[in-house]
């Protein structure tokens, strides 16, 4: 790697709404200066993982070096990629901390969305510089003027400063690249300063171990290099350097003011600790300011479906929360479940997205548990103030068609659908961002499910009073369509205390697997016996009753659909 002087490197993050089209953006910057070749397969390059490929959404940061000649210049441009849900407000501004500028990108039929605005303010906070993207021109119902009025209106960016694009279609996709380099100042660093860098991602690699992505804030880096973590004070020897074009390419060195990765024999899960700063063997620096460490806002808890496989998930939950160090992992046990972890999570789709790697790249089947979001209990018989489900606190016109509220609302009713309910009754149109805004007083009460009289402790939820009677008798109905019948009658109840406030019976029933298949075919009917036996595995005795691990995850989801 050519030592790039530093006026000639750009360190920025594309920041959008969800579906704005960052990614479209970011892989046709990258076609555009060659750094993939343009072919269909390489669509989205930058959501490399298979669950964001799948759900459309980037979930994990990834970043791509790009090498571009400008006016006889050439550059070095760092590409940072974001995750755009609202659940991942925390890793935008982890990849911000190693930027100066970003460009963001707005839908021009969409307009200013919630995450536009909490993506404007990480950037404006951060003092990076911000180029104004109006994306999607060649849709029919585009509107750019519009748009280029809200962005005038609420970022206070004069509408000529908006670049109007189509990153679908490549339209004026170039003048973006002419603005990082015009209005993104170079970061400010020496090469002749001590080793500075800033950890401000990582990932684990079956067969490397850890790589840090890292961004270097002064001084060079290369293979040998002894360096020392200023967090954990641990020495390690470089192994590698190199940058990220997207897939790592290893490079003789790294200076100032580059983004790239390293590999220096780091092994364990809490060595590569984001927004750690590494420096030189006996040349300590000033750390770099760290990160708030991520809040989680939803717990579950989670098992496997097999204890056997205690084991290989925990090392399985090990490896993925070092490539996602805002999930928190507690041991945890469960009288009907055994041996699990309660786990932390930024959102329910952070949730669902953990799970689903788990499951295909770790090919890992588990049990979660209702998600719950962290209460504060005060334990005495204190006058409780009566709930006050949500709060209007702030009210601002965006333009003649769109109003931004502020509420101030329990967690509990916005952290597992209230994103989806606010999509449907919008048909689509308002779009939600949250952040936490401290604990209030409430009058919850505990709630357990029965089957037969005992208890499903994954099943016990903490409610609003007010709640307890529809959600209760939901449960029930949903236990009753997800637990197949037995050879006994089945009681589903659900309870506060002593009281029983919603019941359901399903009634007994004999499943016979071999019935079907008449006559002596023993092979057959050995097959279905085995099948059997393997659905059982998938099964949890609670008192005498087999519980499908199916029917938990299908009652937990929805629990609060109520
Ligand atoms: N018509 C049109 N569609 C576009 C354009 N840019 C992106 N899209 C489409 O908009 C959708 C969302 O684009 P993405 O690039 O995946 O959006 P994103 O902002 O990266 O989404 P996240 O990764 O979830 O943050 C895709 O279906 C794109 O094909 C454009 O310029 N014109």
């Amino acid at each position: 790697m050519l030592m790039y002087p530093v006026e000639s490197i750009r360190n920025f993050s594309i920041i959008a709404h969800v579906d704005h089209g960052k990614s479209t953006l970011a892989d046709r910057l990258l076609e555009i200066t060659g750094t993939i070749a343009k072919t269909d397969r390489n669509k989205q390059v930058l959501d490399k993982l298979q669950v964001e490929r799948e759900r459309g959404i980037t979930v994990k940061a990834q970043s791509a070096s790009i090498f571009y000649n400008h006016e006889g210049v050439n550059y070095l441009l760092n590409l940072i990629d974001t995750p755009g849900h609202v659940d991942f407000s925390y890793e935008v501004s982890r990849s911000l901390s190693a930027c100066q500028g970003v460009i963001l990108v707005v839908d021009a039929n969409e307009g200013i969305q919630a995450q536009t605005v909490a993506n404007f303010y990480l950037a404006f906070e951060a003092q990076l510089a911000i180029i104004p993207v109006i994306n999607k021109i060649d849709l029919k119902n585009a509107d750019p003027e519009r748009v280029e009025k809200q962005i005038e209106k609420l970022f206070d960016i004069p509408t000529e400063e908006c670049v109007r694009i189509s990153a679908k279609q490549g339209t004026n996709v170039e003048k973006v690249l002419q603005k990082v380099i015009e209005k993104i100042p170079p970061p400010q660093c020496n090469t002749a300063d001590p080793l500075k860098a800033l950890v401000f991602d990582s990932t684990f690699d079956h067969y490397r171990g850890v790589i840090a992505n890292i961004a270097l804030f002064g001084g060079e880096i290369e293979k040998g290099h002894k360096i020392v973590s200023a967090h954990t004070k641990k020495r390690y020897e470089v192994n590698e350097v190199g940058i990220l074009t997207p897939n790592e390419q290893p490079t003789h060195k790294l200076y100032a003011g580059q983004v790239g990765y390293l590999i220096a024999g780091m092994k364990e899960v809490t060595e590569a600790q984001i927004g750690d700063t590494l420096f030189l063997y006996k040349q300590p620096v000033e750390p770099l300011p760290g990160f708030k460490s991520a809040k989680p806002m939803v717990f579950a808890g989670m098992y496997p479906v097999d204890q056997t496989e205690y084991n290989n998930l925990k090392s399985a939950l090990e490896r993925l929360t070092l490539n996602d160090s805002s999930v928190t992992v507690h041991r945890d046990s469960s009288l009907a479940l055994g041996a699990g972890w309660r786990l932390g999570f930024l959102g329910l789709l952070h949730m669902e997205v953990f799970n689903q790697r788990l499951e295909q790249e770790y090919n890992m089947s588990v049990i979660l548990t209702a998600p719950t979001v962290p209460y504060k209990a005060i334990l005495s018989s204190a006058k409780l103030i009566k709930d006050r489900r949500a709060v209007q606190k702030d009210m601002l016109y965006i333009d003649e068609r769109r109003v931004m509220l502020k509420y101030l609302f329990p967690l509990n009713e916005i952290v597992v659908d209230f994103y989806d309910a606010l999509k449907s009754l919008s048909s689509g149109y308002a779009s939600f961002d949250y952040e936490d805004a401290g604990y209030q007083a409430a009058d919850l009460i505990k709630m357990d499910i029965l089957l037969n009289g005992n208890p499903v402790e994954e099943l016990s939820t903490i409610i609003h009073n007010d709640k307890a009677y529809a959600t209760g008798k939901f449960l029930c109905e949903r236990l009753k369509d997800a637990i197949p019948r037995q050879l006994f009658e089945i009681a589903i109840q659900a309870a506060i205390g002593k009281k029983i406030i919603a019941r359901e019976t399903l009634k007994a029933y004999r499943k016979n697997v071999v019935a079907k298949c008449y006559g002596g075919d023993i092979t057959r009917r050995m097959k279905l016996l085995k099948r059997q036996a393997e659905g059982k595995k998938l099964m949890r005795k609670i008192g005498n009753v087999e519980v499908p691990r199916d029917a938990f995850i299908r009652v937990l989801k929805r629990q609060t659909d109520k």
